[in-house]
């Protein structure tokens, strides 16, 4: 399959990047970070949650982050809705596209939002019609595509029928999710050959973890299926609460240094993308995930 022209990064940072910190982060710091995103010429921003503070309270004062950033024409800004009361919350925040997340593993499904996968997707069915109702746009998240850190391995066919449900149900993309980071390239191309039986390809974007160091790889691999968005984190931020040990999700300065090198077309300015993940590991005083942008401070 030909590589694509454009792909569209989807900036998770601000969410699945700092909603794993333990440290207090201010609401200044991140609408600052969702600031210098924008400025860097990122197309979609996931800002933030409207999940339970008590499951995650890093993500307490999303409200505040949404009414804080410089919203610019023509940028998606998003947040994570796991029930109703999650999607009522981001409308009266202003938000007009949220992510609904499911799994792919029972255990992981548990875990992350207390309910069984086919509780979840039913959890899901009012969002969808609200959703409908308000012309805002949803998308889908499948969580534990290529391993589970409670039930080890997960098949491709596991996670194909749960991508179809949230297509079927109205998500406009699905994103699949190797939250713990063991995915391999050849497990990848297979995963995407599979769900893109019951999905189309054009509907399927990737989220890779980079904790087994395969995360660009597995870019590469979904690339050569076909796969045209990817969601990436600025300085490598985050993990997952509910995945012990799983590291950041793949920098997105390092997946735009791959696609640059592709003649990949992404919109986004490598050099503010740098000063932006720079600017937010100092704020959290941690080394910066991304390998482009240490090498371009040790030049
Ligand atoms: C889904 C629930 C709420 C179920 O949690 P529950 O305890 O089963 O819910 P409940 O309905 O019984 O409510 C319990 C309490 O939470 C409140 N509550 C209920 N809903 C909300 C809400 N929306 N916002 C704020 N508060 C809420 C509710 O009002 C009540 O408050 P209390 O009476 O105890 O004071 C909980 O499990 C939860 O919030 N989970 C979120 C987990 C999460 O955010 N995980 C990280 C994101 S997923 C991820 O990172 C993976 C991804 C997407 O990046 C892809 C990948 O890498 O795999």
């Amino acid at each position: 399959m030909p590589l694509p022209k454009h792909v569209r990064l989807v900036e998770v940072g601000p969410r699945d990047g700092l909603q794993n910190e333990a440290q207090p982060i201010s609401v200044a710091d991140k609408v600052r970070l969702v600031d210098d995103l924008t400025e860097a010429g990122l197309a979609y921003i996931e800002v933030g949650s409207f999940v339970s503070p008590k499951w995650v309270p890093q993500m307490a004062g999303s409200a505040e982050v949404f009414a804080g950033i410089h919203q610019r024409p023509g940028v998606t800004y998003a947040a994570l809705a796991p029930n109703l009361r999650g999607f009522e919350d981001a409308l009266a925040a202003g938000v007009k596209e949220v992510a609904v997340f499911a799994a792919a593993s029972e255990a992981f499904s548990q875990r992350n939002i207390n309910c069984s996968i086919s509780d979840s997707l039913k959890r899901f069915e009012p969002i969808m019609e609200a959703a409908r109702n308000h012309g805002v746009r949803v998308r889908g998240y499948v969580s534990c595509v290529l391993g589970c850190p409670y039930e080890g391995k997960v098949s491709a066919e596991q996670v194909a029928p749960v991508a179809r449900a949230l297509h079927d149900m109205g998500c406009y993309e699905v994103s699949l999710g190797d939250t713990i980071g063991t995915g391999t390239a050849g497990e990848t191309r297979r995963l995407f050959e599979v769900v893109a039986a019951q999905v189309p390809r054009e509907q399927l974007a990737g989220h890779f973890h980079d904790t087994y160091g395969q995360a660009l790889a597995n870019v590469y691999a979904s690339l050569l299926e076909g796969i045209s968005v990817f969601d990436s984190s600025v300085a490598g931020l985050g993990g997952c609460p509910y995945a012990k040990g799983a590291t950041g999700n793949i920098a997105s300065e390092d997946v735009v240094y791959l696609l640059q090198g592709l003649g990949i077309e992404t919109g986004i300015d490598l050099e503010r993308l740098i000063t932006a993940g720079r600017r937010i590991s100092s704020v959290l005083g941690r080394d910066n995930g991304s390998r482009v942008a240490r090498a371009r401070s040790a030049q």
